[in-house]
């Protein structure tokens, strides 16, 4: 049976197109909220999320951090990296006039990721962040009356009806975003041809009270097994100012002896230890039309 696939929609952003490419046969559900697509999996009306989780150029997606830790038990079960292109695009009616633009609405990620462009070459003009770059397309689209543009990709510009006025406008070229899929069961990725780029196990990491160098006690649990890590990152717990936890990605999946032991050394040094998941990494490659420059 087919899987049903919750991800951040509407049509035409980014994780759609990473959607179309590691579930091309499944069926995709575009919902408006990186937390609607979480419960739409806790409350059994998709079987798969697929979010945002990290940007090369902006960091990580919070929001998606927050909730896979505070609001849901859902582990994460494989990602996908893809290049990101950002474009600026107007309303046909506003396409010769385009420098006179106001306000800039996209995704706040996106927006981040066009900082310089923005500041350099439309000074002056405010940027307003929606619920995703295609969000931002179709407003634009149903406001000819305003002086707007979104920033989104070549797919959002086709299906609203936009027009491209300045073309790659994200600030470095080495623009890349995370997604994760999450779901309660292992998923089998099939029917895709995305290269898979081997395996990560996320950990959740709390350290614990007044332990002086703990920190540094945790990190050389890794480093004396010689465990690769991508990512190390710290969350607030939200329940006071200095209370944090840790997101650490190691580059292995889940084996019977590293990871095991080198958990149990974190939970005898007083950690709190959570395995966020063990998945596959798969990669979009730069040749891939729908997510290259034009
Ligand atoms: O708005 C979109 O198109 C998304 O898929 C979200 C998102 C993000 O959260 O970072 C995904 C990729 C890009 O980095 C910009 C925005």
């Amino acid at each position: 049976m087919g899987y049903r696939v919750a991800f951040l929609g509407p049509k035409a952003t980014f994780t759609d197109l990473a959607a179309a490419k590691l579930f091309p046969d499944e069926e995709r559900i575009p919902l408006l909220t990186i937390p609607e697509c979480l419960d739409a999996v806790q409350e059994d009306q998709a079987d798969i999320a697929l979010i945002p989780i990290e940007n090369t150029l902006e960091g990580s997606v919070n929001i998606t951090l927050d909730y896979l830790v505070h609001e849901v038990e859902l582990p994460i079960q494989g990602e996908v990296v893809a290049p990101i292109s950002q474009h600026l695009m107007v309303h046909p009616n506003h396409k010769e006039q385009w420098e006179n633009i106001e306000t800039i609405y996209s995704h706040s990620h996106a927006i981040a990721q066009c900082h310089k462009f923005l500041h350099k070459e439309l000074k002056g003009s405010v940027s307003e962040s929606v619920t995703s770059t295609a969000a931002a397309a179709q407003y634009v689209f149903a406001h000819p009356e305003l002086r707007i543009a979104a920033i989104a990709n070549e797919l959002a510009a086709k299906e609203y009806g936009l027009e491209i006025v300045r073309h790659n406008i994200h600030d470095f070229a080495h623009n890349h975003t995370r997604f994760i899929a999450v779901s309660k069961e292992a998923i089998r990725f099939r029917g895709h041809s995305e290269k898979e780029n081997g395996s990560k196990t996320t950990l959740m990491v709390t350290l614990p009270a007044d332990h002086p160098g703990a920190l540094h006690q945790v990190l050389s649990a890794f480093s004396w097994r010689k465990l690769n890590l991508s990512k190390i990152e710290s969350r607030p717990m939200k329940t006071g100012l200095g209370n944090y936890f840790f997101i650490i990605d190691i580059n292995m999946e889940m084996d019977e002896v590293l990871i095991p032991s080198t958990i149990s050394e974190l939970e005898t040094l007083g950690c709190t230890v959570k395995i966020l998941g063990s998945y596959p990494s798969f990669l979009i490659s730069n040749q891939s039309k729908t997510f290259s420059e034009t």
